[in-house]
C-alpha cells in the first residue's frame, strides 16, 4: 500500500477514535491494568500470541479483574471465577452479546454463525433447537453409539499398537467426526483423510484466524468496510469462506435428509416445520454446522491432551484410575457409560483434563450491552470482556495446590468417592455456556475410561535411536482453540485380555449403526 493511504487510514482512524470515544456515566474508576498511552491505549502491550499467558501475569500484578484499552475499545479480563459468574453469569441479561470483534467473522458468515451472534430472538431460537438435541436428557441417547466409537478407536489403536507409535491427532479426530456426523447426518467416518473432515478441519482453521483479536483492523473500525476490495483484503477472503462452508453444509444436511435412518438434521426440520418457525432452511443446516465445527475441534484436542498427560504427568494417576476401573469392570469387558456412577476417579481425571489444559484457554469473549459498575469500578457500555480461563482454572483457592500439575484427586472429596462442586470454566458462562457440554462429557469420559483400561500410553520413540522422543506438556497453538503441537505415542496393550476383549466383537463397521440411530429416534419420540 502507498505510504500516502496508510496516513490516510491512520488519520481516519485517530477522528475515529475521538468522535466514538465512549462516555460514561459513572463516576467510579475503570478496573485497574497495564499504562495505556494516548489514542492506541494498551496495544502497544497487547500480546501478539499465547494472551493467556500474559493475561495470567496481569491478573497477579493488577488483581481479577482487568481493564485494556485497545484503541479506544475497552477490553475487560476477568481472572476468578467468582468475578466472571458475578458478571457473565448472575448479569447474563447485560453480558450475553458478542463483540463486533468478530466483524470479519460476521462478513464471513453472513451472520449466520450462532457462536457470533447477539443474544437476540433469531440466536434464542438456535439456542432452543440446540439445546433440544444437547442437553443432558437427549445427550444420553447417544451414549451407545458414543461407546461404539470409542471401541472402534479401541481397535484402531490395537491395530497400530507396537513399532516406534504413531502421530496421535488422527484416530481421535476420526472418532470425534465419526460421531457427530452420524449423529447430525447419518454417516461414520472410517478415515480421518475424509474429504468432508479435511474440509471442516481446514474451514476451522480459517475461522479460527478470523476471530483472532486485533488480526482485522476492520474489527475496530467498522467503517472501513467501505473500502474497495483491493484495500480490504479480508472481504475476499471471507466471500471465499462463507461460500465453501455454505456448499458443504447443504451437502451435509441433504445427505442426512436422505439417509434412511433417523437423526439430527431430519428431526430438527421436523421441529422447525411443526413449530411454525421463521427459519429458512439454509440457516438451519448452518445451525447443524456451528455444531459440527464446535464439537469436532474443542472435544478432539481435550482428548489429545489427556494423552500429553499420560506421558508427561503420571505421577501415580494412572495406576490410580487402572485399580478402580480393575475392581468395578474386571478384565473381562471394555467399560460402558453405565459404569460411570462407580467409577469417580475416571471422572476426576476427565474434570481434571479440561482444568488442566481447558481448549480454549482465552474462553469465548462476551460483550455487555450495557454500563455496569462491580465492586468499586466502571464496565464501561460494549467491553469485550474475556473470561481468563486460563487462569480462572488454576485458581488454588479453589483447585488447591500445584495448579499446573495434572492431579485427578483435587475434584474428589476426602473418602475418595463424592466428586466435589468445583466450578468449570471451560464450557463458558451464563446464557452463552456451551450447549454441547453433556455431549463433549459423555465423549471423553468414555474414551478415557476405555483407554485407561486397555493401554499403556508411551512417548513414541525415535525411529534412529529407538529412545523415546520427550513430549513438551505445553506445547501448543495459539488460536480459538489450544492444539497440543503434534507428537508421537505408543499405545500398548495392557495385558493379552486387552487384545482377547476388543477383538472378541470385531470391527464395530459391521454393526447396524442405522439401528442404533432409529433407536435413538424412538427415545427421543418419548422425550
Ligand atoms: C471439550 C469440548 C468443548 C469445549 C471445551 C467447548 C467450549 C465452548 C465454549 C467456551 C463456548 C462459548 C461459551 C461462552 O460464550 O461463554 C462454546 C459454545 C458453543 N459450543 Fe461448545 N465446547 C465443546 C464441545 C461442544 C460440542 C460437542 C458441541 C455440540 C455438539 C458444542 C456446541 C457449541 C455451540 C453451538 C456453541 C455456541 C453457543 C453460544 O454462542 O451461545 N460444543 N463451547
Amino acid at each position: 500500500m502507498h505510504a500516502a493511504t496508510y496516513t490516510a487510514i491512520f488519520g481516519l482512524l485517530i477522528g475515529l477514535y475521538i468522535v466514538t470515544r465512549r462516555k460514561s456515566t459513572s463516576s467510579l474508576p475503570l478496573p485497574p491494568g497495564p499504562k495505556p498511552l494516548p489514542i492506541i491505549g494498551n496495544v502497544h502491550q497487547a500480546p501478539k500470541s499465547h494472551a493467556w499467558r500474559t493475561y495470567r501475569a496481569w491478573s497477579k500484578e493488577y488483581g481479577p479483574i482487568i481493564h485494556v484499552n485497545m484503541l479506544g475499545q475497552p477490553v475487560i479480563i476477568l481472572s476468578t471465577s467468582e468475578v466472571a459468574h458475578d458478571l457473565m453469569g448472575k448479569r447474563g441479561a447485560i453480558f450475553s452479546d458478542r463483540p463486533r470483534l468478530f466483524l470479519a467473522t460476521e462478513l464471513a458468515l453472513k451472520g449466520l454463525n450462532i457462536l457470533m451472534m447477539n443474544y437476540t430472538e433469531q440466536f434464542r431460537q438456535h439456542q432452543r433447537l440446540q439445546v433440544s438435541v444437547l442437553n443432558a436428557t437427549p445427550a444420553a441417547a447417544y451414549l451407545p453409539f458414543q461407546a461404539l466409537e470409542s471401541h472402534q478407536l479401541m481397535c484402531d489403536l490395537l491395530e497400530n499398537a507396537g513399532g516406534a507409535g504413531a502421530d496421535v491427532q488422527g484416530p481421535f479426530q476420526r472418532t470425534v467426526a465419526s460421531i457427530i456426523h452420524t449423529l447430525l447426518y447419518g454417516f461414520r467416518v472410517k478415515d480421518c483423510n475424509d474429504p468432508v473432515i479435511r474440509a471442516v478441519i481446514q474451514l476451522n482453521e480459517e475461522f479460527s484466524e478470523f476471530v483472532q483479536v486485533g488480526a482485522h483492523i476492520v474489527d475496530q473500525f467498522p467503517i472501513l468496510n467501505n473500502l474497495p476490495s483491493f484495500l480490504a483484503p479480508w472481504k475476499a477472503k471471507a466471500e471465499n469462506h462463507y461460500s465453501t462452508k455454505y456448499v458443504l453444509r447443504d451437502q451435509n444436511f441433504q445427505r442426512g435428509l436422505e439417509s434412511d435412518a433417523w437423526n439430527i438434521s431430519k428431526h430438527l426440520k421436523k421441529t422447525v416445520e411443526k413449530d411454525g418457525l421463521d427459519m429458512p432452511l439454509d440457516e438451519l443446516a448452518f445451525e447443524l454446522g456451528t455444531m459440527i465445527d464446535a464439537a469436532l475441534d474443542g472435544t478432539t484436542d481435550s482428548l489429545v491432551w489427556f494423552v500429553v498427560a499420560c506421558i508427561t504427568q503420571d505421577r501415580g494417576f494412572v495406576t490410580k484410575a487402572r485399580d478402580e476401573l480393575d475392581a468395578v469392570v474386571g478384565r473381562d469387558r471394555l467399560p460402558a457409560p453405565d459404569d460411570k456412577p462407580n467409577l469417580p476417579y475416571i471422572t476426576a481425571v476427565a474434570e481434571e483434563i479440561f482444568r488442566w489444559r481447558p481448549v480454549g484457554p482465552e474462553g469465548v469473549p462476551h460483550l455487555n450491552k450495557e454500563e455496569a459498575t462491580y465492586n468499586g469500578y466502571t464496565i464501561p457500555k460494549g467491553s469485550v470482556i474475556v473470561p481468563n480461563v486460563w487462569t480462572i482454572s488454576r485458581e488454588e483457592a479453589l483447585f488447591g495446590p500445584d495448579p499446573d500439575d495434572f492431579i485427578p484427586d483435587r475434584w474428589l472429596e476426602e473418602d475418595g468417592k463424592k466428586l466435589k462442586t468445583l466450578p468449570s470454566a471451560v464450557f463458558g458462562y451464563g446464557r452463552r455456556t456451551c450447549p454441547g457440554r453433556y455431549f463433549a462429557r459423555n465423549v471423553i469420559w468414555i474414551v478415557v475410561a476405555q483407554l485407561l483400561w486397555s493401554f499403556d500410553i508411551k512417548a513414541g520413540l525415535s525411529e534412529e535411536t529407538g529412545e523415546p522422543i520427550p513430549v513438551d506438556p505445553i506445547a501448543c497453538t495459539y488460536g480459538l482453540v489450544m492444539r497440543a503441537l503434534p507428537f508421537k505415542a505408543t499405545f500398548s496393550p495392557r495385558d493379552s485380555q486387552v487384545r482377547k476383549v476388543i477383538a472378541r466383537d470385531g470391527d464395530t463397521y459391521s454393526k447396524d449403526h442405522a439401528a442404533m440411530l432409529n433407536q435413538i429416534g424412538a427415545e427421543f419420540a418419548k422425550l
